[in-house]
């Protein structure tokens, strides 16, 4: 369907091509049960298109997941040729460059965030990115060594060498918050390495991942080495977790489907499996940290994306020497954010995008505020417009004990509670479920801090520096394995 949009009231408006089925084997085809599902914008609430959504046993005339695994074994494809891979990686980076404007515009339509946000960041870190990764492609080799210290065959030398070698296929199920970024953290590393994908986006949010795949053709990637089929998690998300020819299983989302996930890989063919899953990140200011920068990150930290963003520093605490001006300057500011409509450049705030957040963020707050804890500002939806629109919200006097400080939120709140000693900050800190970030504000106490801390990574004196040259991931209920950086790779 074509679908237009406008960048605002002075631009003209830019219409381009949504294609909406599934594509397999660099063809868009329909499935065989023809079900389609909508999307729709959550800053207007209405419906922008129709895609088709995949069952659990739909399928094209072809397996998907075995068309896939094809492609792995034709020696022409650039799935061998390790100088091709890059290259390609290198065109499709290119491709989305080319097309950024309208990129950013679907991301902003399907998802909601600001249009300026996803132009400037979030594809931003796809070009980045994508640009890495290929120049990976032909750096993987193994390592070389002679061996000759076998006490039995002493007069015998040994060459041992290691290869690097694709995991096969790669089912890769995404989620709503980040959508673009996410689906090129996934493929980017894993074409880099010469595997194949599936890739199932999130139902809310697949427009961008379709549109990518007419890209992928365009930059000459060959049949059945990126596939993309959309539908709902618990049936085609489903069907990718068990099938018997998917070698491996990278999976962002929920702690809750997380677990699924795992299941599913043992019930099947043992699939390896990489999971990126929820976070209750603390930020930690110390009487040391530069005070203007800590509340300036704990805003944009939280804020970013409507608090829609597994490492946003959902737990601030502040010690309590320095707690009375940090509550008052965090108040100041969070009465500045500006809603509105996310194509206008001044606008850093939009809606929630999904209807059942609109509602549970709510109900978290509600519950805080039962629980004793002090709303400084916002607290609740806003209602001065049409959107899932929920108010910056500020709690004070938030204790260990509150469901807030211990339930993902994924919503714009800000929570801080106050600490004494050191030792006494690290303690509470990690004493969650969750390992996935942590931030610390400070000038002399970064490095003990930081090593103490269970997280996949600890932030100093910044927020969100996701940087596609440092490996990212979870520990405890956060999640297993690591994306980016050379890490990623393996
Ligand atoms: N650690 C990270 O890198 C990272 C990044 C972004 C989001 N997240 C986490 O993702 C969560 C938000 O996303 P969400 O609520 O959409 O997560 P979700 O787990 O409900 O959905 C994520 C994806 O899984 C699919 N899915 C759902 N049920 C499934 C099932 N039974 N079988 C197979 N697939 C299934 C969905 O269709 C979607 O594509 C938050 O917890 C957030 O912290 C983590």
């Amino acid at each position: 369907s074509a679908l237009h949009y406008c960048m605002s009231d002075a631009e003209p408006s830019i219409a381009y091509l949504q294609d909406n089925s599934a594509f397999i084997n660099n063809e868009w085809h329909n499935l065989v049960l023809e079900k389609i599902f909508p999307v729709y914008n959550p800053s207007t609430e209405e419906d922008i298109t129709q895609v088709s959504e995949k069952s659990q046993h739909d399928s094209t005339e072809e397996d998907i997941t075995q068309v896939s695994e094809k492609s792995q074994h034709d020696d022409d494809k650039a799935v061998v040729d390790i100088s091709e891979r890059g290259r390609l990686l290198n065109i499709l980076a290119d491709l989305i460059e080319r097309d950024r404007d309208i990129l950013a515009a679907i991301e902003h339509l399907d998802n909601g965030k600001p249009f300026d946000e996803a132009y400037l960041l979030d594809l931003a870190s796809v070009l980045k990115e994508l640009r890495y990764t290929a120049g990976w492609a032909d750096k993987l080799h193994g390592t070389l060594r002679f061996a000759i210290t076998i006490p039995t065959f002493q007069d015998l030398r040994f060459l041992r060498y290691t290869r690097h070698e694709p995991v096969g296929v790669c089912g890769e199920i995404i989620p709503w918050n980040i959508p673009l970024l996410m689906y090129i953290w996934k493929i980017g590393p894993a074409l880099a390495a010469g595997n194949t994908v599936v890739l199932k986006p999130e139902e809310l949010t697949p427009l961008t991942a379709l549109t990518v795949a007419t890209l992928i053709k365009e930059a000459g990637f060959p049949p059945g080495v990126v596939n993309v089929v959309s539908g709902y998690g618990p049936t085609a998300g489903a069907a990718c977790l068990s099938h018997k020819d998917n070698d491996k299983l990278a999976f962002t989302g929920s702690t809750l489907v997380g677990k699924v996930v795992m299941k599913a890989a043992a019930k099947s063919n043992l699939k390896k499996v990489t999971l990126e899953l929820g976070g209750k990140s603390p930020m930690i200011v110390f009487i040391d940290a530069d005070l203007d920068w800590a509340v300036e990150n704990a805003h944009f930290g939280v804020f970013f994306n409507q608090g829609q963003c597994c490492i946003a520093q959902s737990r601030i605490t502040v010690h309590e020497s320095i707690y009375d001006e940090i509550v008052e300057r965090d108040l100041e500011k969070a009465k500045k954010q500006v809603l509105g409509n996310p194509f206008e450049s001044d606008t850093r705030y939009g809606p929630q995008i999904l209807k059942i957040e609109f509602d549970s963020i709510p109900r978290l707050i509600n519950s805080a505020k039962a629980e004793g804890a002090k709303v400084l500002c916002g607290g609740g939806r806003d209602d001065s417009c049409v959107g899932y629109y929920i108010q910056p919200t500020v709690f004070a006097d938030v204790t260990d004990e509150m469901r807030i400080a211990k339930e993902e939120i994924f919503g714009p709140v800000i929570t801080i509670s106050r600490f004494k000693s050191v030792d006494e900050a690290i303690k509470r800190v990690d004493n969650t479920k969750y390992g996935l970030a942590a931030y610390v504000f400070t000038k002399d106490k970064a490095i003990r801090i930081s090593a103490a801390l269970k997280a996949g990574t600890v932030w100093v004196n910044c927020v969100h520096v996701a940087s596609y040259q440092i490996p990212f991931g979870g520990n405890k209920n956060s999640g297993m394995g690591r994306e980016l950086g050379e890490y990623g790779l393996e």
